[in-house]
C-alpha cells in the first residue's frame, strides 16, 4: 500500500485531538486522523450514567502504574479512553474550565498567549458560557438533581460551605451542582460534536490502529507509522499533531527516539513532570436507597475549598456519588452514597519512561502519590470535610446516613494517613508529561512546537505546564482550540 499523504495529521482522536482536525478542516486543510481504538456507536459511552461499565472495557487502555511507595505499594488503575472520543468517552461529563490563577502561572513561567485573558475566548468558543451565544458543546447545568444530591448540598451549607450557583464564572469557592457536556440525556464527545460532522469533507479517519512511531527526516517530523495485521503502513504530511494524550504523547516521542539522551534528539522532559489530582473515598449507608435519574451521572454536585485559609486558589474538590464506591476489601449495603474527597493542586510529581530506556521498553508510569507530605495532609483535611459534610443533619436525619468509610478507621491521626495511603486513587486528570517553557525541562514552546524537531508539535494534556485547578477535560479541549489557531495563524 502506498502512503497516504494530508496537510496534517494529527494523531488521536480524543478531546484535544477532534477540535484540531474539525478547526482544520473548516479552513480547507486535509487532514487524517489516527485513533489506536474503534469508531462505532457504543451504548455504554451514550448513556452518562454507565461511566463505571467502560472501565477494565475494550475501550479503556486500561493502564497500572508501577507501585507506588507511598500507597502501600498499590498499583493503581488509570483508565484512559481508547476509542474515537479518547477519554472523553468514559469520563464523568463534567465540565469544569479551571481556575484562571491557573493559566496566569502558565503565561508566567514563559508561555506568552496562555494567560486567562488570551484563553477564556477559547473557552467560549467550546462551552459559549457567558457569551449569550451557543459554543460546539452544549453544556447542561439545568437538570433536577437526585435528591440525595440536593441534600448533599444542604449537608454542605450547614457545615459552613456557601452555594455557588456557577463555579465557571466569578469564582470557584464553594459547593456547586456540575455541569455536563450532555445534550438529549447522552454523552456529547468533541468526537460527536467537532469531528463527525466533517468527516469525509476534509477529515480522514483512520480507525483501529495504533501508531507506533514518527516517520523523521534530520530534525523533521514528515509523518507516521502503523502496524495493522502485521504489515506496516504510513501516512506523511507538512504537520504532524500529536494529540495521544498525556500518557500517550510522551510513550510515542519516546519510541521515536526523542527523550532523555534519545537517539534522534535528546529532549529530556519528556515524559517527566507527570501531574494528576487524587481522590479518597469517604462512604455512608442510607436508611433508605437514593433514587438515580436516568440520563445523568451518578455524581452531580462537588465543591472547591481549601484545606488551609491562607491558600489564594482552593486546593479542595471533593465531588458526590449517589452511590457507595467500595473499594474490593470494603463490605457495607448496597445503597449509600460517597463523597470523594479530592486534591486538586498537588504538590507530587512523577513520570513516565520506557523500561530499559529502550524504544520497545514497556511503559513505566510512576506518578509517585503522595511522595510529597503535603499532599498527604491537604486529603486528610478534605477527608475531614466529607466527614463533617456526612454528620450534617440534611444527611444524618434526612437519609440516616451512616459514615462507613473511614470510620473507626480514622479515630486517630496516623488511622487517617493511612487510610489515605490505602485507598488514594486516581482523580483521572494525569497532565504534564509534554509541558510547555523554555526551560530544560519543557517539551514544547508555547507555539506547542517540539523543541528540536520541525513539523511537530503536541497539543492535549500533556503541554499543561501544571495541571488545573478542577476536572481536565475543558482544559485538554481549550488546548485543541489554540493549537489551531497556531497551525492557521
Ligand atoms: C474515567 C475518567 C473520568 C474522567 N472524568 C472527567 C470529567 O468528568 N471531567 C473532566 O473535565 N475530565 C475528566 N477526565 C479527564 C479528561 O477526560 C481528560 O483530561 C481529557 O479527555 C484528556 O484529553 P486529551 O485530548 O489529552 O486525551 P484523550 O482524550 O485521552 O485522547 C487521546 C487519544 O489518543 C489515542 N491514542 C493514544 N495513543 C495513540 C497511538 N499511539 N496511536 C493512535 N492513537 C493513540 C487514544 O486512544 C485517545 O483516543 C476523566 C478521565 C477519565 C479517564
Amino acid at each position: 500500500m502506498s502512503d497516504q499523504q494530508a496537510d496534517v495529521i494529527v494523531v488521536g482522536a480524543g478531546s484535544a485531538g477532534s477540535v484540531v482536525a474539525r478547526r482544520l478542516a473548516d479552513a480547507g486543510h486535509s487532514v487524517l486522523v489516527v485513533e489506536a481504538g474503534p469508531y462505532r456507536d457504543v451504548p455504554a459511552v451514550d448513556d452518562p450514567a454507565r461511566m463505571h461499565e467502560l472501565w477494565n472495557s475494550p475501550l479503556d487502555w486500561g493502564f497500572r502504574t508501577v507501585p507506588q511507595e507511598r500507597a502501600q505499594g498499590r498499583e493503581l488503575h488509570l483508565p484512559r479512553g481508547r476509542v474515537v472520543g479518547g477519554s472523553h468517552a468514559l469520563n464523568a461529563m463534567i465540565w469544569v474550565r479551571g481556575n484562571p490563577a491557573d493559566y496566569d502561572h502558565w503565561e508566567s513561567l514563559g508561555n506568552p498567549g496562555w494567560s486567562w485573558r488570551d484563553v477564556r475566548p477559547l473557552f467560549e468558543r467550546a462551552d459559549g458560557l457567558g457569551t449569550g451565544g451557543p459554543g460546539m458543546l452544549d453544556i447542561l447545568a439545568d437538570f433536577t438533581p437526585d435528591p440525595v444530591q440536593c441534600s448533599i448540598v444542604d449537608a454542605a451549607q450547614q457545615a459552613g460551605l456557601p452555594l455557588n450557583p456557577d463555579y465557571n464564572g466569578d469564582t470557584q469557592d464553594g459547593v456547586s451542582f456540575m455541569q455536563f457536556t450532555i445534550r438529549d440525556h447522552q454523552r456529547l464527545t468533541t468526537a460527536r460534536a467537532y469531528l463527525a460532522p466533517v468527516l469525509e469533507r476534509g477529515v480522514t479517519l483512520v480507525p483501529d490502529v495504533q501508531v507506533r512511531r514518527l516517520l523523521l527526516e534530520g530534525n523533521r517530523c514528515v509523518g507516521v507509522e502503523w502496524d495493522r495485521g502485521g504489515v506496516v503502513e504510513r501516512a506523511r504530511a507538512e504537520q504532524v499533531v500529536l494529540c495521544a494524550g498525556a500518557i500517550g504523547s510522551p510513550v510515542l516521542l519516546l519510541r521515536s527516539g526523542i527523550g532523555d539522551g534519545g537517539d534522534a534528539v535528546h529532549l529530556p522532559g519528556v515524559g517527566r513532570n507527570l501531574q494528576d489530582h487524587w481522590l479518597v473515598p469517604v462512604i455512608a449507608s442510607t436508611d433508605r436507597p437514593p433514587t438515580l435519574s436516568r440520563g445523568l451521572p451518578h455524581t452531580q454536585s462537588h465543591l472547591f475549598w481549601r484545606s488551609r485559609p491562607e491558600l489564594a486558589v482552593p486546593d479542595l474538590q471533593p465531588l458526590h456519588f449517589g452511590v457507595p464506591l467500595y473499594e474490593p476489601w470494603m463490605e457495607g449495603p448496597p445503597h449509600g452514597f460517597s463523597l470523594m474527597a479530592g486534591l486538586v493542586r498537588p504538590e507530587s510529581a512523577g513520570g513516565i519512561r520506557l523500561s530499559g530506556g529502550s524504544a520497545e521498553g514497556e511503559v513505566l508510569i510512576d506518578p509517585r502519590v503522595l511522595s510529597d507530605e503535603a499532599d498527604l495532609e491537604a486529603l486528610c483535611a478534605a477527608v475531614r470535610l466529607c466527614q463533617e459534610i456526612m454528620a450534617a443533619s440534611a444527611l444524618r436525619d434526612g437519609w440516616g446516613a451512616r459514615e462507613l468509610y473511614p470510620g473507626p478507621l480514622a479515630a486517630t491521626g496516623e488511622g487517617l494517613r493511612d487510610y489515605v495511603r490505602r485507598t488514594v486513587l486516581t482523580y483521572h486528570h494525569q497532565a504534564g508529561t509534554c509541558k510547555m517553557g523554555s526551560d530544560d525541562a519543557a517539551v514544547v514552546d508555547a507555539r506547542l512546537r517540539v523543541h528540536g524537531v520541525d513539523g511537530l508539535r503536541v497539543a492535549d494534556a500533556s503541554i499543561m505546564p501544571t495541571v488545573t485547578t478542577g476536572n481536565t477535560n475543558a482544559p485538554a479541549i481549550m488546548i485543541g482550540e489554540k493549537a489551531a489557531d497556531l497551525l492557521l495563524g
